[in-house]
């Protein structure tokens, strides 16, 4: 390498550092995120760098095929994994190079989560109001004052409409009960981002509307970034941005924002699909719009002023 070289690289570099960096105004960026799992020798890349920015107030939801890397996703933004390669900041956490002292505080004071299994969120032995204040006498600050705690956690029941079994324990509570609950639970620290897997999948579909009217409440009033992974269509629907997961990698989104008509006044969602572009250039097209114009291999593009066209490629050998 002759020095002429050294000194262009060194100078790119310099010029790369001044540049804002990537998802430097998000709450959450995951840059290139890298999980393998390796089991009996044999190796699973669970997410193959995923690329994702969640801004501060967002309410949104990640879906995918079964085994597209979502849940792996949230078990590293909660804090219980550690991703390969990559990074990953939520809040100002660097989810790389917490030691173990910084994950544990990040567990209680950053995420709050919500698990499908409504009995992995509560502890049977507690009543609802005292499952809420638990995490704030785990956190420990502001000792000998239960009665704040005890109001506090009391707040959070009222707010999400859990009010009336303050006093159940969850085996008195239906599951659709339990689960706004355990939304009260992981709000009682106020953390940044609330993180939720499959919240509504244990429940019908009327119960599943009334807890994501809790997450949406949480969203509304308390301003926390919310990221649920669903496969429940209606929680999908409900979101403006619904972020899909394909093979450890996102690869498409859809916007919803409501519209009015001038003439009528009447208001209406549009929905709108957007592929992701990675920093590469790497486009991903959905697989249905492929298998519907019999596109595979190589596609014919071509640059118009305001658009790229992509066709099948018909005349290809
Ligand atoms: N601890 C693990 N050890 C080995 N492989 C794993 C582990 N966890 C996940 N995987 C593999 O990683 C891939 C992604 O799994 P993940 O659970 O993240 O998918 P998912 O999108 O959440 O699926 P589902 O919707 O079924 O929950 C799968 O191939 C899975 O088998």
């Amino acid at each position: 390498m002759t020095d002429t070289t050294l000194e262009e690289l060194e100078r790119r570099v310099a010029a790369r550092r001044e540049r804002p960096s990537y998802g430097h105004d998000a709450l959450i960026t995951c840059d290139r995120l890298v999980r393998v799992f390796s089991t009996d020798g044999v190796e699973v890349q669970a997410l193959q760098g995923l690329d994702l920015l969640v801004k501060e107030g967002e309410l949104m939801a990640l879906v995918g095929a079964s085994g597209s890397g979502k849940s792996t996703l949230m078990n590293i933004l909660a804090g219980l994994d550690v991703p390969t390669a990559g990074a990953a900041r939520v809040a100002g956490s660097d989810l790389l190079a917490m030691d173990g002292k910084a994950r544990l505080r990040y567990r209680r004071e950053v995420v709050g989560f919500v698990w499908q299994q409504t009995a992995r969120n509560l502890l049977p032995y507690l009543t609802a109001e005292q499952n809420v204040a638990l995490p704030m006498q785990l956190r420990g600050r502001g000792a000998g004052r239960g009665r704040r705690k005890a109001e506090r956690a009391r707040e959070l029941l009222s707010m999400l409409g859990a009010a009336d079994y303050a006093d159940r324990r969850p085996e008195q509570l239906s599951g659709g009960q339990q689960q706004r609950v355990a939304i009260a639970v992981a709000l009682a620290n106020s953390p940044s981002v609330l993180l939720a897997d499959e919240p509504t999948g244990e429940l019908d579909s009327a119960t599943g509307e009334q807890v994501f009217a809790a997450f949406r409440r949480a969203n509304e009033e308390l301003g926390t970034t919310i990221v649920i992974v669903t496969h429940d269509q209606a929680v999908a629907d409900e979101v403006r941005r619904t972020v899909a997961i394909r093979d450890g990698r996102t690869s498409s989104e859809v916007l919803r924002r409501t519209q009015v008509d001038a003439d009528t006044g009447q208001e209406s969602v549009v929905a709108r699909e957007y592929a992701m572009l990675d920093r590469a250039g790497r486009l991903q097209l959905p697989a249905d719009h492929l298998s519907s114009l019999g596109m595979r291999d190589r596609v014919l593009l071509e640059l118009e002023s305001d658009h790229i066209g992509v066709w099948p490629d018909e005349h290809g050998v």
